[in-house]
């Protein structure tokens, strides 16, 4: 196993978010966490990526604690959080080397892997342009580039398609699927396409606990239902989880 959670626990001045979480992802998975908001999926990512300390329980990444290993496992997986990390005065490229530097890469390295990468994420032709100057479509390509350059195991992937209009989204499914089993991706997104699109395993969180698990076949068989949102649906009913 990649990831293993363990009554992972988050609360907020008593309130609890995330409610003991314990389930594993699988090496090479592309996993989506959903859940509506403020179920706790970000408190969720944030754990796992080191941002936030839990209250209590534990993840392993790799093997390595959250609690006790975070610099290990700091190592092993990176992000592309919901706001994106692009310089905007940075050309693709700069903000690409940039990173690679901040990782401990030689400069031979670090331009190896920005070439990788420009070419994975589609990213070659504008290599030479300010960020700014990007569309929002690209600007998460090269924000997901980025999070790449660490040559992380686990990639976590907060709303990465949120506000982009179908055609961009399209192309960031086809670039993400040309990642599937390579790397660990966990996917939030409110987005059900996406999941069916992209998702090996679908967890489900409804305020703060994990009410499904597994593959959308597998919950379509539980429910009875005939779609990711009518099973979405099902476990989030208020009551039910
Ligand atoms: N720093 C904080 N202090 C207090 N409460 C917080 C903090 N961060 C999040 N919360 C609360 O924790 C709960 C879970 O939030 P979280 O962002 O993890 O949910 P989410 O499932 O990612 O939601 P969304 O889909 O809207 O992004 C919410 O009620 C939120 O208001």
């Amino acid at each position: 196993m990649t990831i293993e959670i363990k009554e992972l626990t988050k609360c907020y001045h008593e309130k609890v978010v995330v409610d003991q979480l314990s389930f594993s992802i699988k090496q090479g998975e592309f996993f989506a966490l959903l859940g509506q908001n403020a179920a706790g999926k970000t408190s969720t990512i944030k754990m796992l990526c080191g941002l936030l300390l839990p209250t209590d329980g534990d993840a392993l990444l790799d093997g390595k604690s959250i609690v006790y290993h975070q610099v290990a496992a700091k190592k092993i997986m990176n992000i592309s959080p919901q706001e994106s990390a692009v310089a905007p005065n940075l050309t693709v490229i700069e903000n690409l080397l940039f990173l690679g530097r901040i990782y401990g890469c030689s400069k031979t390295q670090a331009r190896e892997r920005a070439n990788a990468n420009m070419e994975l994420f589609a990213l070659s032709q504008r290599q030479n342009d300010k960020a700014k100057t990007l569309s929002g479509g690209f600007k998460r390509r090269l924000s997901i580039a980025m999070a790449m350059m660490s040559n992380p195991k686990i990639l976590f992937l907060d709303e990465p398609t949120l506000g982009l209009d179908v055609r961009p989204r399209r192309d960031l499914w086809k670039i993400l699927s040309g990642l599937k089993g390579k790397v660990t991706i966990v996917l939030t997104t409110h987005y059900l396409e996406e999941v069916e699109v992209l998702a090996d395993r679908v967890g489900i969180m409804h305020h703060g606990r994990l009410c499904a698990l597994g593959t959308i076949q597998q919950l379509m068989h539980e429910t009875k239902q005939s779609s990711l949102e009518e099973i979405f649906l099902a476990y989030t009913e208020e009551g039910l989880c």
